[in-house]
């Protein structure tokens, strides 16, 4: 009910609150980043932790990181990540931005020579970041050396207005009525801003006194480590939005009730049809697989930057790759998800009050930042392309490419799977799976082979990307998991989350010769058991996400299953019911009332 300046400034409250309390507590920064998560409001600060200290971290020199680092964590400046330009998003080493080095002062002047190149959506940007990682095109000694990172302050730090040369503003209002609006993302046009040679993040390469370019031993895809970092996180965010949804439509579903009455007994509760369950049992089953593959993610990257420390850039592409493919396909599917979670709650789930439509308005545009979904999964398909042809010349794939080095089986194999029950097989589904994602992208490098197209590889992309979750589902599964019977219920989840995705890309799975139309409908009737099986403790597995009523924000998914009394409630707290008679009656409606009768009665 905010209004955008309100829930603006109110975001900056809760924000510097969490910061006192931080530094208060002396909490440590996994357990500041949890008292975020309970703001749950998207604001500067987001940028500040999760996109300005690690590009310093990732692209700094030691030297430059003692500086930037140890006034950003004293929140003495608050900084952004200012990549994205007017016109130019998706393709990084398209900016327009110059940083021109200017030997006679040892400075860099920083110019956005076009409209175009305005710098636009950074968060933060807009009205709080007092500094930002630019990036733009350097150039010294008259040559482009293409797209690097700078350090610069945007803001007075005595009264916050905006430096000599810099334009600086909000873009304006975004979808929906909250969600984003919390957020300044900003616009920023640079009219030959100088700066400090040294604020040239220089881990990657140099410019010396004289101007002379110098590149490091680093690979210069180490430019776009902040982007890897961030797509990590994005994947634990998402698992956390679906299970929300889910939460609020599960229980939901348990305490809706329609039709099926018999002699005026109760109706039936949603959540025991069958056409419900199809449509939202699969949601339950992703948030837990998308949790499992987020903590599997962070387990990786955190491997990959101590092989980085250590000079070891081998694991970077499968790096690259699962970070861009994940992150990828987890917020496409949450927010169809949240979507189709709506209509799963029917017309009340379309009620603000119903927490989904801030749900899913702050969740799209995850698909959107941080890479769009498409040219991520674009990126995922040329390391495959890469790697078939790695393959093809006899060298064995690592990772999680690991079963492209099965060819010879995987290529001509047929799945054993004879029985309703084969289907419980985490073997069989194992096989099937790595089968369709390797048939998929030789038939893909063929194909490119012919006619070479950048755009061919996205379906095996995704049939690549998919496999990694189902696998890391059912390693999860040989880990010891503590209390009675939760792992059968992880295991029918496990079940669920492949064979839906099974009968989702049927076509997919039939055309390769992976599986039979036979065994395609074994499936389903797996599928089918398996949604029977769950419903008994579907409300239990989404309490197990452990959300407070607070924390989840709906007059749906409330615990106690109060819904009806909470619904009211909320529908008294509008503003429209501030008055019984509404504001404007007098000037737009009384008059035509009156009118209108008065005409009536001649
Ligand atoms: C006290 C402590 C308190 C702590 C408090 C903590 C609080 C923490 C809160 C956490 C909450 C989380 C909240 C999360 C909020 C998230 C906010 C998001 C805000 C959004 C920000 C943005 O959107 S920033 C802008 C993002 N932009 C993009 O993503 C652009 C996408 N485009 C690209 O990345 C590139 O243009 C490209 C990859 C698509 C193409 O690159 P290029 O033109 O160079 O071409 P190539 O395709 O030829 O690639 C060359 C070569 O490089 C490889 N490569 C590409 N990318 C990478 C990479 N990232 N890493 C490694 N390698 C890469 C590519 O594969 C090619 O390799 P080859 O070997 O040549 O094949
Ligand atoms: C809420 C939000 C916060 C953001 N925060 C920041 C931030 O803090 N800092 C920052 O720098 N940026 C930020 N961004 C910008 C974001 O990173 C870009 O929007 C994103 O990278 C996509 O680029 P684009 O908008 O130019 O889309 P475009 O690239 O113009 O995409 C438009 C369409 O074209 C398609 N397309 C593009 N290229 C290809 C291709 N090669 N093949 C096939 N299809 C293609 C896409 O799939 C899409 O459908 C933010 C954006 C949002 C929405």
């Amino acid at each position: 009910m905010l209004s955008r300046k309100e829930l603006f400034k109110d975001t900056l409250k809760k924000a510097a609150h969490a910061w006192k309390r931080t530094v208060e507590l002396h909490l440590t920064e996994e357990e500041a980043n949890l008292l975020r998560l309970y703001i749950d409001q998207p604001g500067y600060v987001d940028l500040h932790w999760v996109m300005f200290v690690p590009a310093i971290k990732g692209q700094g020199t030691e030297e430059q990181q003692k500086k930037w680092l140890t006034m950003a964590y004293k929140f003495q400046i608050i900084g952004t990540y200012a990549q994205t330009e007017l016109g130019h998003g998706s393709n990084v080493q398209g900016l327009e931005t110059t940083a021109t080095f200017d030997p006679s002062t040892d400075e860099f002047i920083m110019h956005s020579p076009t409209l175009t190149s305005s710098k636009w959506w950074p968060g933060g940007l807009g009205k709080t970041s007092t500094h930002a990682v630019v990036y733009a095109r350097l150039i010294t000694e008259g040559k482009d050396y293409g797209i690097h990172g700078f350090i610069m302050q945007l803001r007075s730090l005595d009264d916050h207005s905006p430096l000599p040369g810099i334009t600086i503003g909000d873009i304006g209002g975004k979808f929906g009525s909250g969600a984003y609006n919390s957020m300044d993302n900003g616009v920023m046009r640079l009219d030959h801003v100088r700066i400090p040679r040294d604020q040239m993040l220089m881990r990657l390469a140099q410019v010396t006194r004289e101007g002379k370019y110098v590149h490091s031993d680093v690979p210069k895809q180490l430019l776009y480590g902040t982007m890897v970092y961030v797509r990590q996180t994005i994947v634990a965010d998402a698992s956390r939005a679906l299970s929300r949804a889910v939460c609020i439509a599960v229980r939901y579903g348990a305490i809706r009730k329609q039709f099926g009455s018999k002699a005026g007994g109760p109706e039936t509760q949603v959540l025991n049809y069958k056409t419900q369950q199809s449509r939202l049992f699969p949601f339950l089953a992703s948030a837990y697989a998308f949790r499992f593959v987020g903590q599997w993610l962070k387990w990786l990257y955190t491997d990959v930057t101590q092989k980085l420390e250590s000079k070891d850039f081998s694991t970077l592409p499968e790096a690259h790759a699962c970070t861009a493919g994940l992150k990828s396909v987890t917020t496409s599917a949450t927010a169809d998800a949240i979507e189709e979670c709506q209509k799963l709650c029917g017309g009340h789930g379309y009620l603000n009050s119903s927490g989904l439509p801030e749900l899913f308005a702050v969740n799209l545009p995850a698909c959107t930042y941080e890479g769009d979904n498409v040219v991520l999964l674009l990126q995922v398909a040329r390391f495959l392309m890469k790697t078939v042809s790695q393959v093809a010349s006899g060298k064995q794939p690592v990772g999680t490419t690991a079963y492209m080095g099965n060819i010879q089986h995987l290529m001509q194999c047929k799945s054993v799977v004879n029985t309703v029950e084969d289907w419980l097989n985490p073997a069989a589904i194992k096989e099937v799976f790595e089968a369709r994602a390797l048939r998929m992208a030789v038939n893909c490098a063929q194909n490119i082979s012919k006619a070479p197209s950048q755009e061919e590889g996205f379906e095996a992309a995704v049939a690549h990307v998919q496999l990694i979750i189902v696998t890391k589902f059912i390693e999860k599964l040989q880990e010891d998991i503590l209390g009675h019977g939760v792992k059968e219920q992880l295991q029918k989840l496990c079940g669920i989350y492949a064979l839906h995705l099974i009968h989702k890309h049927l076509g997919d799975f039939l055309s390769t010769g992976c599986v039979t139309a036979r065994q395609g409908s074994l499936a389903n009737e797996r599928l089918g058991k398996l949604y029977a099986q769950v419903r008994p403790n579907a409300v239990a597995l989404v309490d197990a996400f452990d959300y407070t009523d607070h924390y989840l924000g709906s007059a749906l998914g409330r615990y106690d299953g109060d819904v009806y009394s909470a619904l009211y409630k909320e529908a008294w707290k509008d503003p429209l019911n501030e008055t019984v008679v509404p504001d404007g009656y007098q000037e737009h409606l009384r008059p035509l009332l009156k009118q209108q009768l008065k005409l009536s009665r001649l």
